[in-house]
């Protein structure tokens, strides 16, 4: 379950300082010895949908919860929306949208008093029916949030981010739990709030999800930028070269190539049997998926080496909870 935390206060009249939204520069974080961020750097564009990938324990949450505010950093420069969010008031806040990964709230109230609660904490709400509206809950609006799905629960906490009219939304893998017809209206959702000019800022376990949806892609692994493009642009061209697969006397060989056909025509040559086909024969373009899981140290299952691969990491280790991942600062509560 997911929810949004409020964000009150006398912001989000208006455009806020030019400059990217997100500025980020050698952040570092740990909970004692474990580094959870190793010297990240990205910066995110006004009015972009920004994509962080990266496996379980990456440091993804970590980084955005301390762009949030919700994190105090060990080191490094962070600019959020031109201020620092260490040190950023209630104004600077009310300019955010927050959907968190976990916790419920407010129980008892319906979809619709819960939205239309959360708009009086905003100076230039939208109107909460359009919300509830937009995010497909209309049929919901009279049901109290106990009793939601989890997928509608999650498109409430999507409602709860943006009645505020936030400037920068952060989407903190907002689709877990939606079915493929609710992904794509949830897409759709998020594409129009781009087009309003809104900045989102997503983390997502769901490639098709940041291809969809991302004009850039940062993949996280064990703290650090590995990869920072446009989703059909990671890994650079070389990730990308097509694989020639084909057995050769029953033994199967692979081929990266930047010339598929050239390399065909000879093993057509060499190896076609009578009825002119090549055993095995296949041309294989790298998926977003291959090209991730290779970017984190995790070829996919019958991808070819690629000496130009990353080496693979120390396996991600398991979440050691201290407490709330995720806490509202004392400013920001209702
Ligand atoms: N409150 C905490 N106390 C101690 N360690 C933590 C805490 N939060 C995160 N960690 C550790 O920091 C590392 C990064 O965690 P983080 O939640 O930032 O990763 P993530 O990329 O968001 O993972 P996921 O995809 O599972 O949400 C992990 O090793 C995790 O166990």
């Amino acid at each position: 379950m997911t929810t949004t935390h409020p964000s009150p206060g006398s912001g989000g009249t208006g455009p806020g300082p030019g400059g990217p939204a997100v500025d980020v520069r050698g952040l570092r974080k740990s909970y004692g010895a474990k580094r959870a961020v190793d010297g990240i750097d990205l910066r995110v564009e006004r009015g972009e949908i920004f994509a962080v990938l990266g496996p379980n324990g990456a440091g993804k949450t970590t980084t955005v919860e301390i762009l949030e505010g919700f994190r105090h950093r060990d080191a490094g420069e962070v600019r959020v929306l031109g201020e620092d969010p260490q040190t950023a008031g209630r104004a600077w806040r009310s300019r955010l949208g927050v959907v968190l990964q976990d916790s419920r709230d407010q129980a008892e109230l319906t979809v619709a008093e819960l939205v239309r609660h959360f708009a009086t904490f905003y100076p230039r709400p939208r109107d909460p029916d359009e919300v509830i509206d937009a995010v497909g809950l209309r049929e919901k609006a009279r049901t109290r949030t106990r009793q939601l799905s989890g997928g509608q629960r999650r498109r409430l906490d999507v409602a709860l981010g943006i009645v505020g009219r936030p400037e920068l939304l952060f989407l903190d893998e907002p689709t877990t739990g939606f079915d493929p017809q609710a992904r794509r209206s949830f897409w759709a959702l998020v594409r129009s709030l781009r087009e309003d000019g809104t900045t989102i800022l997503l983390t997502t376990h769901y490639l098709d999800e940041a291809a969809h949806l991302a004009d850039r892609a940062a993949v996280v692994r064990a703290g650090r930028v590995v990869a920072l493009d446009a989703p059909d642009r990671l890994g650079g061209p070389a990730a990308r070269r097509p694989v020639v697969r084909w057995l050769d006397g029953g033994v199967r060989r692979s081929e990266r190539t930047d010339s598929p056909t050239a390399l065909v025509a000879s093993l057509a040559a060499r190896l076609a049997g009578p009825d002119g086909e090549v055993p095995g024969l296949e041309v294989v373009r790298p998926s977003l998926e291959d090209v991730y899981l290779e970017l984190i140290g995790e070829p996919a299952a019958g991808a070819d080496p690629d000496p130009a691969a990353p080496t693979r990491p120390a396996p991600a280790d398991a979440r050691t909870p201290d407490g709330p991942r995720a806490v509202v600062p004392e400013e920001a509560r209702p």
